[in-house]
């Protein structure tokens, strides 16, 4: 690929726009809104400049919405050579591209599974798709030429393709990412009117639950208003399932001995359910989950500290495998959660601590 047309430069444009231009493709980009654009462009994710001939890829990021009459447009001024769309739905978008006399030779539609809460072009990185599923849903209408084309995208983004059918992916993604979204909003939504002296005792379980409840409200509306049965489906289960841990915690609260250990094995039941769910989410680059180990460090609120601790790791030889942190209210200073493997703790905490690093037991 040489040459490519961003339409939509926000979070996922820019991050696929940055991408690209690092390895040598020329990418042109295009918004509805031209400071993004110019945004865009000054963070080196392309041009701002219009291509003089059809490109080889036009990659449409904007909101699901926006896709079809987005895509025909692109068609009906023979843009690009092949088109694809990154939207979160595939299955209604590409139907009603056919109802606005689009064509699917030279389209297909794609997802990468790769995002953030956060929007726009100032959001977006170059290895945001870095070891992430993206998803191709080719038809037999579909061109080889926009499917290698595609596959080139994904592999310039360093991400791995996944093909899939437009309405089974519909269906997959409302069970892992459509109801985790709401189900994010609901949690974080008990908060609005909370009183302020419970919200002050927030620690890492609630806002590892509800990071994406600061996703833009339009856009999920778009997403949902798009995939609308699935996910009903998959939030009609988990409300099944509430009804019967609000049933089993008011056993609980009994004075009858029998229903208070039938609550608890109910509950326990529920628990054991999400354990073993747990054990099914992918870990780093889509592998089965690794079992780490979690060294934590006490780190201040100042510039410079996590590259020195990164740093100190990397001269004890030892590979962070993931990380997080954990602020501490009203503190200038929080703890540094290290992942690494269990072979690795002892060397870690011994070159740490011999570094001046305080460290919490575990
Ligand atoms: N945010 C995520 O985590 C994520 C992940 C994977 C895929 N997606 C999909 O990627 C697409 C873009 O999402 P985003 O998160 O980058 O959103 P964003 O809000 O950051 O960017 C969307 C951009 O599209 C522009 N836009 C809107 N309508 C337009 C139009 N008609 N013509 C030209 N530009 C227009 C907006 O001005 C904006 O800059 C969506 O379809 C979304 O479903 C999002
Ligand atoms: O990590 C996040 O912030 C995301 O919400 C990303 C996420 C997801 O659910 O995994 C959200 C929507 C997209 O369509 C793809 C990815």
């Amino acid at each position: 690929m040489r040459t490519a047309l961003v339409l939509g430069t926000g979070l996922i444009g820019t991050s696929a726009a940055l991408a690209l231009s690092a390895r040598g493709v020329r990418v042109h980009l295009s918004d509805r809104d031209a400071g993004r654009v110019r945004t865009a462009a000054s963070l080196g994710a392309g041009t701002e400049s219009e291509p003089g001939e059809p490109v080889d890829l036009a990659i449409v990021a904007v909101p699901p919405a926006h896709i079809p009459a987005t895509v025909a447009d692109v068609q009906r001024r023979e843009l690009a050579r092949g088109v694809i769309d990154v939207g979160s739905v595939k299955g209604r978008p590409r139907r009603e591209l056919t109802e606005l006399g689009g064509e699917l030779a030279s389209y297909l539609g794609s997802h990468p599974m790769s995002g953030r809460e956060q929007s726009g072009p100032l959001a977006a990185t170059a290895n945001l798709f870095e070891g992430r599923p993206w998803v191709l849903t080719p038809t037999p209408a579909t061109d080889t030429e926009v499917l290698n084309l595609a596959l080139e995208l994904i592999a310039l983004c360093g991400a791995v393709p996944v093909v899939m059918d437009a309405d089974a992916h519909d269906r997959a993604v409302a069970l892992v990412s459509h109801t985790p979204q709401l189900l994010s909003s609901l949690v974080a939504a008990r908060l609005e009117e909370a009183d302020e002296t419970a919200v002050r005792l927030c620690g890492q379980g609630i806002r590892d639950v509800t990071r994406i409840a600061g996703s833009d409200p339009a856009m999920w509306v778009d997403i949902l208003s798009a995939n609308p049965g699935p996910v009903a489906d998959v939030l009609a289960g988990v409300a099944n399932d509430l009804e019967g841990a609000v049933r089993a915690l008011r056993s609980l609260d009994s004075a009858d001995e029998d229903k208070r250990s039938a609550g608890a094995a109910g509950i326990q039941e529920l628990l054991r359910r999400g354990n073993a769910g747990r054990t099914r989410v992918p870990g780093k680059h889509g592998q089965a989950p690794a079992v780490y180990e979690t060294v934590m460090v006490l780190i201040s609120d100042s510039p410079g500290e996590l590259a020195r601790i990164f740093a100190d790791a990397g001269s004890a030889g030892v590979n962070i495998e993931d990380v997080r942190i954990e602020h501490a209210t009203g503190q200038q200073a929080g703890y540094v959660q290290l992942m690494v493997e269990p072979g690795a703790v002892r060397v870690l905490e011994g070159a740490l601590r011999e570094r001046g690093w305080a460290l919490r037991q575990q």
